[in-house]
């Protein structure tokens, strides 16, 4: 183990959630090619730990462990299996502390954000433990003489998971989560960034009394892993979150073996501000939706566009916040930003401000030599920002806001949809109707009016367009992972008994 690793263990008050290997089939696994790949702290670029990079026949036996296990674990009532993801619940909540103290460092966000991530996270898990309890069939008034007609709700079978390293815990139990409860075995792949979480959650679940093969964390090179779970016919459905870019190829990856897909993809959000709002107000709110994640964040304000009549002022007030913001190792107080993923991600976001700058933008604030390390990337303010500029095109995943302004409602309704993307939105004004006309308008699967915060576990999270297919969480969020049977069971005799 490298220094660092010595150094989390010691940070933990259970260092056996600090762990270093895949987990199939409820064994911590080593690759049997001995390829491993090292894992950074992103603040300070030492390597925390090593992971190993799994060969073909190791993911495989994940998928032989996952299909053994299936059968006892669907014939579990519904009740037992809620037990279980229970105390898996209780034992994220028990040891909260040592799994944020795991994500700051191999994610890099601030305690809290990290604390309030296993929070976020630990919640999908009560909820789908309770909603395995309500996978309801129906019945169905028959056409057919003598017969009866109803449906069953049957787990759809092992279920392949690919998570982001931007919420490396809650986008893994958000999905696991439901699976479980659905009765269906999961085998997660992880980003290479951020394992650590995902590993612990292994052990977590190991402990709570989750079966061999139900809970597996496979390790390796992704396109290639991903090759293998995507042709892999015994897979019934594969849930991914991470970029429009992957999905894509996910999407074509599965063709051939047909699975269910849920897909939580990019964002490219946008951040409306209305004539009637309070500059102050407004700006501040901006700001908590722009820099969340240190922008790294499906639902960060990506676009912002302000009525021309406040613009000024909120502009103003915008730079004013946003230069109170502080930047630094997340592991220290008082921190509002972490850095960056990595050093390529600090390079895109640094070209996106010189191709805006190019085009015509003004950058208002933004000093990189204040930055505290090279994975930093201080939070950047531009204005004039015009549609031909990648910090409009793209979703930029980073502490770069892009300010605009508009004239009329049915202007910023034209502007807001000009996007691939179709995740959230952020609608800002007091004025009813415009509210009405603008949530109507917003072609996203999600519109929050004068809220920063918009998720939860009973929110059916999701995009339209190219932002995904499916919704986590919520009533529906468990449908991912079931079937429908519908059954006619004929030659029953008329019930008048004649
Ligand atoms: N919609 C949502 O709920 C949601 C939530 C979080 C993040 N995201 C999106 O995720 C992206 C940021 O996360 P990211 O950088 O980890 O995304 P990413 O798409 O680069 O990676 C996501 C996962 O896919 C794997 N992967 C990467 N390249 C692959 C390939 N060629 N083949 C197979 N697998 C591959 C990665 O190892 C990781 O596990 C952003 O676009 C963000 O909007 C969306
Ligand atoms: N903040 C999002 C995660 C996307 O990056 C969420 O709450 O699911």
């Amino acid at each position: 183990m490298t220094t660092l690793s010595t150094t989390l263990a010691k940070r933990l008050e259970d260092p056996r959630l600090f762990r270093q290997y895949a987990y199939v089939n409820g064994k911590w696994t080593h690759g049997e090619g001995g390829r491993e790949e090292a894992v950074y702290d992103p603040a300070t670029n030492e390597a925390i730990g090593h992971i190993p990079l799994l060969e073909a026949n190791q993911i495989t036996a994940a998928v032989d462990a996952a299909e053994e296990a299936f059968v006892q674990w669907r014939a579990l009532r519904a009740d037992e299996r809620c037990e279980k993801l229970l105390a898996w619940y209780d034992l994220i909540q028990a040891n909260r502390e040592d799994l944020a103290t795991i994500m700051t460092l191999e994610q890099g966000k601030p305690l809290p954000d990290s604390r309030g991530e296993v929070q976020y996270g630990a919640s999908f898990v009560r909820w789908f433990a309770e909603e395995g309890k309500r996978t309801y069939g129906d019945t169905i008034p028959s056409p057919i003489p003598n017969a009866s007609l109803g449906t069953l709700k049957e787990p759809v079978g092992i279920s392949a998971m690919i998570t982001p390293w931007n919420f490396p815990l809650a986008m893994i139990t958000r999905k696991a989560a439901a699976a479980l409860a659905a009765g269906c075995p999961v085998i997660i792949k992880p980003a290479n960034e951020t394992p650590f979480s995902a590993l612990a959650l292994a052990e977590l679940a190991e402990r709570a009394g989750i079966p061999e093969g139900i809970f597996n964390v496979v390790l390796g090179d992704p396109p290639e892993v991903s090759k293998i779970l995507c042709s892999e016919p015994r897979i019934r459905a594969l849930s991914f979150t991470g970029s429009t870019r992957v999905g894509r190829i996910l999407i074509e990856q599965s063709a051939n073996t047909v699975k269910r897909l849920a897909l939580e993809l990019g964002g490219n959000a946008p951040f409306i501000v209305g004539p009637d709002m309070d500059p102050k107000e407004a700006a501040y709110a901006a700001v908590a939706a722009k820099f969340q994640t240190a922008g790294q964040d499906c639902l960060a304000a990506n676009r912002i566009l302000v009525h021309e009549s406040i613009h000024d002022e909120f502009v103003e007030q915008f730079a004013e916040r946003m230069s109170a913001l502080t930047v630094g190792n997340g592991l220290e107080s008082e921190v509002d930003l972490g850095p960056l993923i990595h050093r390529q991600a600090v390079d895109k976001a640094a070209s996106i401000v010189d191709d805006a700058v190019s085009k015509g933008a003004t950058m208002i604030a933004g000093d990189q030599s204040q930055a505290p390390g090279e994975n930093f990337f201080m939070p950047v303010l531009l204005t004039n920002v015009t549609a031909n500029m990648k910090v409009w095109r793209e979703e930029n995943f980073a502490p770069v806001a892009g300010i605009t302004k508009y004239s009329s409602d049915d202007e910023v309704i034209e502007m807001a949809n000009d996007t691939e993307y179709g995740l959230a939105a952020y609608i800002y004004t007091h004025d009813i109707r415009r509210i009405w006309k603008l949530m109507r308008a917003l072609e996203y699967g999600m519109v929050s009016v004068n809220s920063v915060k918009m998720t939860g576990p009973p929110v059916p999270f999701g995009g339209v367009k190219q932002s995904g297919l499916g919704r986590e969480g919520g009533a529906t969020g468990i449908d991912e992972y079931l079937e429908t049977k519908y059954y006619c069971l004929g030659a029953l005799g008329s019930v008048s008994g004649s």
